[in-house]
């Protein structure tokens, strides 16, 4: 169904429900697509569209200027990318190729590398040449003017960069006029608050009218429209009846959420446990909130043999790069993200640089910051996140549980919430859906880790922590960054001739000056009681099951679509055999602690239906 006419009255595309069932039988054929678009995405494993793609690919192909508000994960990219490719496929002898065809804004690097990655693995599938460059604002000029030879057909950069190229009269004003045929600005949330406000201007006026615009954004937001004001003519809006400002359409449904309450100092503990006794499936994302933390996180499980990596604003940019790689590549298992910077942290804020006028967006730069190192990146293959603090903010925890449950992929979310975060997690909580006749989306006490668990590690855990000093972890840090300075200033070159050789530079390497002790690498098996066992051997039977174990580059990608999810698995395998420290929960298949758990208790959660999962 479509409805409204004009700019004032936006066309707002929503689907009715018949439509809905319609389009969610369509194929990608069905939508329009061309033939070698359909076969690459095959070859990607991707069978079908999501929603999102469903309704923005044939507006897209048409020529509309659109906006789309998809939640995370819903498959936004490739929704403007497909139709932007074929376009251009089929476009490709009559086009003026005074500057580049199409620009793609997004607002920060390593999304641009996300996008530029995604874009050249369609075309080599597709087996179609297409220049396609992505600019960043630490290229020299004369980098910039080569790298914008030809023209490119497709350019992939930050607004900023772009802005400098025009004011050094690197791209030329006139040529955008007379080329450009596509602007997409993705991620249109987060450009406005990155600082990128007058880099968009300085572009808008030689966009030409012909242009078709795209927005593409998870959240709706004042930005968003002033975005959408600026730049687009016309727009369909698209209003999927997923998507939307209600909290229920912002949280993916298909991420099962759950919390643990625990003293702060006893976080260290509650997570060897977790990771330990493997009660959660990997891949698993960490998020920490000040870097500090983050390193003494990883120091204290590598005693336990447990190898991570950490990601935060201040490595450089290769280095993040390089990470993002080699964790969706499947290299190791454990990334701890710090996605807030602090004062007492270096680095303020994702964008890559900020000059003149654009210093005055700094102090509102530094609250966004937050999603700075992972809003909108596409982390493959991540099953758990794990809230190690909790976020400022409800969004934050939005967008850091969108980085599990992505497409058609289920996953979970386990926030470790101690007292003084008690009324961040109630403002979550009640934004999630805090009503017993909402089931699908409830934040629940995780029902692995018992008390004995837990208590059966202490011992070893605060031995441990005892020994992570604040120097330790400084030391650490610095030690981190020095390499990953070297890393990146030295092999950058290198790497730029040789990329199978980005393969042998590790990041989860450990950084304790002393190795792990071996006594500590191994949980003996006097120390695990009954219940943990079989709730171990459960994740570990429907790990194996997936064939997630090991996944590495090349692996593809499985859908844990329903049967598939090991949480599913183990509440429909335990609940067989019920066993002390968990008993059934009424008529549902989930369970809840009972007294003989570790007594963590919410009086508000004890009155509620344990939601099944
Ligand atoms: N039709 C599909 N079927 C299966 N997987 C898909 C499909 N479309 C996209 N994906 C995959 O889903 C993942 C998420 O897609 P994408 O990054 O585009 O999400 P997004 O909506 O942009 O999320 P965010 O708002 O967090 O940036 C990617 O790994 C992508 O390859």
């Amino acid at each position: 169904m479509v409805t409204g006419t004009n700019e004032t009255a936006p066309k707002e595309t929503t689907r009715g429900e018949h439509t809905q069932e319609e389009s969610e039988d369509q194929t990608f054929e069905q939508l329009g697509l061309d033939a070698r678009l359909v076969r690459a995405l095959q070859k990607k494993g991707i069978e079908k569209p999501t929603p999102i793609q469903h309704v923005a690919i044939p507006l897209i192909l048409e020529g509309k200027d659109v906006v789309a508000r998809a939640k995370t994960g819903s498959g936004k990219t490739l929704a403007y990318l497909l139709p932007l490719l074929q376009k251009l496929f089929t476009s490709n002898g009559d086009r003026k190729k005074l500057a580049p065809n199409v620009f793609v804004l997004v607002p920060s690097r390593e999304l641009c590398q996300q996008i530029y990655v995604e874009v050249k693995s369609l075309l080599e599938l597709c087996r179609v040449q297409l220049k396609v460059v992505q600019l960043n604002s630490n290229m020299l000029a004369t980098d910039l003017q080569a790298a914008l030879v030809g023209p490119p057909d497709i350019l992939i950069s930050t607004p900023a960069c772009v802005a400098k190229c025009l004011s050094n009269s690197i791209l030329d004003t006139a040529s955008i006029n007379g080329s450009l045929e596509t602007l997409v600005l993705d991620e249109a949330d987060l450009l406005l608050s990155y600082g990128y406000e007058n880099d968009i201007k300085a572009l808008t006026p030689h966009i030409p009218r012909s242009c078709q615009c795209l927005l593409m954004s998870a959240t709706s937001s004042a930005d968003v429209d002033k975005l959408k004001k600026l730049i687009l003519h016309n727009p369909f809006i698209l209003t999927l009846p997923e998507v939307g400002n209600h909290k229920d359409e912002v949280i993916p449904k298909n991420v099962q959420q759950f919390w643990i309450s625990c003293p702060a100092n006893d976080k260290l503990l509650y997570i060897l446990a977790m990771l330990k006794l493997e009660l959660v499936q990997k891949k698993v994302l960490i998020f920490t909130n000040n870097i500090d933390t983050s390193f003494r996180l990883k120091l204290f499980l590598e005693k336990f043999g447990i190898k991570s990596a950490v990601l935060n604003a201040e490595l450089p940019q290769n280095s993040r790069l390089h990470i993002l790689e080699e964790f969706n590549a499947g290299l190791f298992d454990y990334l701890i993200a710090t996605d807030i910077s602090q004062s007492t942290d270096k680095v303020e804020a994702p964008k890559e640089n900020i000059v003149g006028s654009q210093k005055r967006k700094y102090k509102k730069l530094k609250l966004d910051s937050e999603f700075g190192v992972v809003r909108g990146i596409d982390f493959k293959n991540v099953y758990t996140v794990i809230n190690f603090e909790m976020p400022r903010s409800v969004a934050g925890y939005v967008h850091r549980i969108g980085r599990t449950g992505r497409a058609y992929n289920s996953g979970a979310s386990i926030s470790l919430v101690s007292s003084d975060e008690m009324d961040t997690f109630e403002e979550v909580q009640s934004f999630v859906g805090d009503n017993e006749n909402n089931g699908s989306n409830t934040i629940t006490e995780f029902p692995l880790l018992t008390k004995n668990a837990v208590e059966s590690l202490r011992y070893r855990a605060e031995d441990v922590a005892k020994s992570v000093t604040k120097i330790a972890v400084r030391e650490s840090r610095a030690q981190d960054l020095r390499n990953e300075i070297l890393n990146s200033e030295k092999l950058k070159a290198h790497f730029e001739t040789n990329p199978k050789d980005l393969d042998l530079l590790k990041h989860d390497k450990v950084l304790s000056k002393n190795a792990p002790p071996p006594h500590l690498r191994d949980v003996p098996d006097y120390l695990i009681d009954k219940t943990t066992k079989e709730a171990r051997d459960m994740v570990k039977l429907t790990r194996d099951a997936l064939g997630n174990n090991n996944r590495r580059r090349g692996s593809k990608r499985k859908s844990r679509k329903g049967g598939g999810d090991p949480l599913m698995a183990i509440s429909t395998g335990v609940s067989k055999r019920p066993h002390k420290g968990f008993k059934k929960d009424g008529g549902s298949n989930g369970f809840k602690r009972d007294g003989g758990s570790n007594g963590r208790s919410c009086d508000r959660q004890k009155h509620k239906k344990t939601k099944a999962f």
